[in-house]
């Protein structure tokens, strides 16, 4: 078992006895029931865990319960667990970072009296952030949403208000929602929500389980509070206290809504943040309009790979982990994180962070200079938080100041710019800092630590004030130097008496129990043996020598200590007035942290758009009603990152009434899903003020990209995978509008052949007329693009449906060896031919079922266009083809065996992977068989 576990082999010792167990397990049972608590008790050297919650740390983090051990006896017994310090931080990082599925409370105490002394949720990390956040850096700022929904006459109303609290934002907004809570689910992707608060009656309800799925979509943290808590009768009292400025802003935004107030209100008692009057006049409030910035919902952020994921094996797998070339520590990515979350809508608001991009990606000289200054500012966001939360010492004083000398630096080489934008850097970056810095603000703090703090010590280590800054500490550090000159000459004297050599011979040591004391070792002291016995006392003898001291080192000693710890108290005293004067600096320092994060996010732009080997191209902006999109030359940034791909670049000409709706076929593996992620990843990089992958790109801004992807790749999910498509889907349909983006990929793979491309018609046909949204429909269903067929005098087939276009992802098959190739290359028309059993060939597939195969599709007509309009152009087309498909006997064999051995095959490969999950797995492929082979004898996992 030993080898198996890393961390067991540092598994402390659970050390306690049975009167210390006792009194534990009578403290422990007092404890309140609270299902999602994880309880850590602080045993100094290492922490523990009890009951339910050893279990859970057992099996989740230890993978085993060996690590169990019973604390108490009999009955009385609960299982415990010990955590290492380092094990503590781990497991802290995953509950409040990454599964964010429980709340954490750290006990300190002993015997039966404990105390709690941190907790803290993913919406809340509290004082947790010094453990979560010693060794890393934030990269997110967590943010608490509470909703309070109700059903009224025009449908549904939701008033939603959230608080961050790194950045002290509190804010509010209240919209109406369709059946699938759309809004909600872009408001909590937008706002990065991690924990949300529900009126209990509702978290519960079934009639809001669709809300409640929406907020699993979005996987936060889901916290009951009873309604009674929803009360906005005093919020503007309560925020008169918390924000800065007048109130009469904040009363009159709170009076345009009627359920928000309600839900801000629930969420301030949740957060205590009235309780802390550190909290008092530091808050800003804001309105959060879902207007204001491009939605995306969960589908969109995973289809479009915007965040990055535990599961990424390189960062580059992730449009944060590609972008993310920020310098500052944490600020700038969690503004990057930001900006990916909520892409802006305003062509002047996009154009003028282009025009910034462009300009340091023109000015390598700048951009190179401004990056080496900011890798050397800290988190100054957090380490201001940190000094207004009192929860700052002089070390974050000192990293304050740190950075603030380096602003000099940044403000003289923007200043030196003189390029075609040095308008605007002036405008947004070198006034705002010279205002900043100036005399009347930084320089003050400036001014402050280079008189308060002992600056020549930092380079031991050690954050101290200079004795030159106060009267009294000075006059202290005086009589301590006077001291030990005078016990410096009783130590030379002392050595001339007993002619011993000073130091080599007599040693003067301080120790905590003797204070200032004469030590000789045991070989010397049989020399002077006489003299010590009549002049000194002695104090100690072991085996490092004899320790001795006289009346005087005694009475210069205790003189010593006095002045030494009436010292270190004024040190302190000192060290808490610098601190809270510091913390009067927090507005210069927020301004000053909004103004270097979005400096250092721009820079990273500008050094991903010229670093990259092809280089990134500035794109056109248009408003959502005109022009439209063409990408040149674009590519996936993310897989082009990747090093063993040689990416193609495609074009895509989204233009209206003629290519506005497109779908593309082609083979499989043949690209289509990468082209038609890559047009969405584009789009949402130009809004963000991002440069793009392109030779020459012009975009018309999008509102909103929805993305239903993916789904096929997880075929062993089965009905829950058609499900979780037809929501996607369905989501797609209410929330889409002609400002909209919409990507498809594979709809109707998870039903039955006649059902899905059914499915599928009837969208593009909802999509085309209805929504009139420029979409990318990726697709295996060739009749779908009779859609864009014309008849030979140009009329469209289908006569309303106008601006459809094909395309499809080209393959070259070599016709001597058969060999297929794919080029990646997406050009116009429909796919002239199916690949499946080339690429079933690729596989290893049986050459006799190849053969057969062959054989049986050379018998079906084929898929060219000219075969499909030979057909009546009023009848669905593509139905009739496939219903002829599959009236073929011979044919569904071929196509079924070829299925079952493909399905055979993952099955394995399956099993194999869920490691010791087989049987749960083979449940899970027989239910999937079951619903892809229903005529068909059930199959067997055996040896192949
Ligand atoms: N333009 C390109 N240049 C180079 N390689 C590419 C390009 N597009 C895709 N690829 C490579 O091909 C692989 C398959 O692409 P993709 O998943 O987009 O194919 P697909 O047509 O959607 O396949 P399927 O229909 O089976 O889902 C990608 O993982 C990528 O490595």
């Amino acid at each position: 078992m030993d080898e198996d576990l890393p961390e067991q082999s540092k598994l402390p010792e659970l050390k306690l006895d049975a009167k210390q167990a006792q009194g534990f397990l009578s403290f422990f049972r007092t404890l309140p029931h609270e299902g999602r608590a994880v309880r850590f008790f602080d045993r100094r050297e290492y922490f523990t865990a009890h009951g339910e919650n050893a279990t859970f740390i057992a099996k989740t983090y230890y993978r085993t319960t060996t690590v169990l051990r019973q604390l108490g006896s009999g009955s009385d017994a609960i299982s415990s667990v010990s955590v290492s310090k380092n094990m503590f931080e781990t497991i802290a990082r995953d509950i409040l970072l990454e599964t964010m599925d429980h709340t954490i409370e750290l006990y300190e105490g002993s015997s039966a009296n404990w105390r709690l002394v941190k907790s803290g949720s993913p919406g809340n990390l509290g004082s947790f952030e010094d453990v979560l956040f010693a060794n890393h850096e934030m990269q997110d700022s967590p943010v608490t949403v509470a909703l309070l929904p109700t059903i009224g006459e025009n449908g549904c109303t939701v008033g939603l208000g959230f608080i961050d609290l790194t950045k002290r934002v509190i804010g509010l907004t209240e919209f109406l929602d369709d059946s699938h809570f759309t809004n909600v689910e872009s408001a909590l992707v937008g706002l990065g929500c991690k924990e949300c608060l529900l009126p209990m009656d509702i978290a519960k309800s079934s009639e809001w389980k669709a809300l409640q799925d929406a907020l699993s979509r979005c996987g936060v943290m889901v916290t009951e509070r009873k309604k009674s808590e929803y009360k906005g009768r005093d919020l503007v009292q309560d925020l008169g206290r918390l924000v800065k400025g007048s109130i009469q802003p904040v009363h009159d935004l709170v009076s345009r809504f009627e359920l928000a107030p309600a839900a801000l209100g629930s969420l301030l008692t949740y957060a205590e943040l009235l309780s802390e009057d550190s909290n008092y006049g530091k808050y800003t409030v804001k309105h959060y309009s879902l207007d204001s910035y491009m939605r995306l919902d969960s589908a969109a952020m995973r289809a479009l790979n915007v965040m990055e994921s535990k599961t990424d094996a390189n960062k580059h797998f992730s449009l944060f982990g590609l972008m993310n070339k920020t310098c500052t520590a944490g600020m700038g990515k969690r503004l990057l994180h930001m900006w990916l979350k909520q892409p802006l809508l305003d062509v002047n608001e996009i154009n003028s962070r282009l025009d910034l991009v462009q300009a340091f990606v023109e000015d390598t000289e700048l951009r190179q200079d401004l990056r080496q200054h900011l890798k050397r500012i800290s988190d100054i966001e957090r380490l201001s938080c940190n000094l207004q939360k009192k929860r700052a010492g002089l070390q974050h004083v000192v990293k304050l100041y740190q950075s603030s000398i380096r602003l000099s630096y940044i403000r003289s080489a923007l200043e030196r710019y003189d390029g075609h934008y040095s308008a605007l850097i002036k405008e947004r970056f070198s006034e705002p800092l010279e205002f900043w810095t100036g005399n009347d603000r930084l320089q003050k703090f400036i001014a402050l630590v280079e008189t308060s703090v002992d600056l020549d010590q930092l380079d031991k280590g050690e954050y101290m004030i200079s004795s030159g800054y106060d009267s009294k500490l000075l006059e202290l550090k005086d009589e301590q130097e006077s001291l030990e000159c005078q016990i410096q000459s009783l130590h030379k004297q002392t050595a001339s008496d007993l002619d011993l050599p000073v130091d080599k011979g007599l040693k003067l040591d301080k120790g905590t129990q003797f204070g200032h004391v004469f030590r000789i070792t045991k070989k010397e002291e049989q020399k002077i043996r006489k003299k010590l016995t009549t002049q000194f006392i002695v104090l100690e003898t072991r085996k490092d020598g004899v320790k001795f001291t006289n009346s005087k080192l005694k009475r210069l000693g205790g003189q010593y200590q006095k002045i030494l710890e009436e010292y270190r108290n004024c040190q302190k005293e000192l060290v808490q007035r610098v601190v809270q004067i510091s913390g009067t600096f927090t507005e210069v320092f927020e301004s000053l942290a909004t103004l270097l994060s979005e400096l250092d996010v721009l820079l990273g732009f500008a050094e991903l758009a010229s670093n990259c080997p092809t280089p990134y191209t500035r794109p056109e902006i248009s408003p959502s009603d005109v022009g439209d999109i063409i990408l040149e030359g674009s590519r996936h940034p993310c897989v082009e990152a990747q090093d063993w791909v040689n990416f193609i670049p495609n074009d895509c000409r989204l233009v209206r009434g003629k290519s506005w709706f497109q779908i593309i076929t082609g083979p499989n593996m043949g690209g289509k899903s990468t082209f038609i992620r890559q047009v969405g990843v584009n789009i949402l990089m130009a809004q963000v003020g991002s440069f793009l992958p392109c030779d020459k790109a012009s975009i018309s801004v999008r509102d909103c990209i929805f993305a239903r992807v993916g789904a096929g790749d997880c075929q062993l999910r089965g009905v829950s995978t058609f499900m979780q498509e037809m929501l996607e889907t369905a989501a797609i349909l209410n929330g889409s509008t002609d400002k909209s983006l919409i990507i498809i990929d594979e709809l109707g793979r998870g039903t039955s052949t006649y059902d899905g491309f059914g499915l599928a018609w009837a969208i593009c046909e909802h999509i085309v007329q209805e929504i009139k949204a420029p979409t990318l429909f990726a697709t295996h269903f060739h009749e779908l693009t009779s859609l864009a067929q014309e008849n030979a005098s140009g009329e469209p087939l289908t006569k309303q449906i106008i601006g459809v276009a094909n395309y499809h992802v080209s393959a070259h098959i070599d016709s001597s060896s058969r060999k297929l190739t794919m080029l990646y290359k997406v050009v116009p028309g429909a796919c002239d031919q199916s690949f499946g059993i080339h690429v079933a060939e690729f596989a290893n597939f049986p050459e006799s079922v190849v053969s057969l195969a062959r054989l049986k599709a050379a018998e079906l007509e084929d898929f060219s266009p000219a075969t499909i309009i030979k057909n009546d152009p009023t009848e669905e087309v593509g139905l009739k083809r496939s219903r002829e498909f599959f009236d073929n006997d011979d044919v569904c064999q071929a196509v079924s065996l070829a299925l079952r051995i493909v399905f055979v095959v993952a099955a394995f490969e399956v099993v194999g992977e869920k490691d010791g999950q087989s049987q749960e797995a083979t449940a899970d492929l027989k239910a999937y068989e079951a619903m892809m082979f229903p005529h068909s004898c059930s199959f067997e996992i055996c040896e192949v």
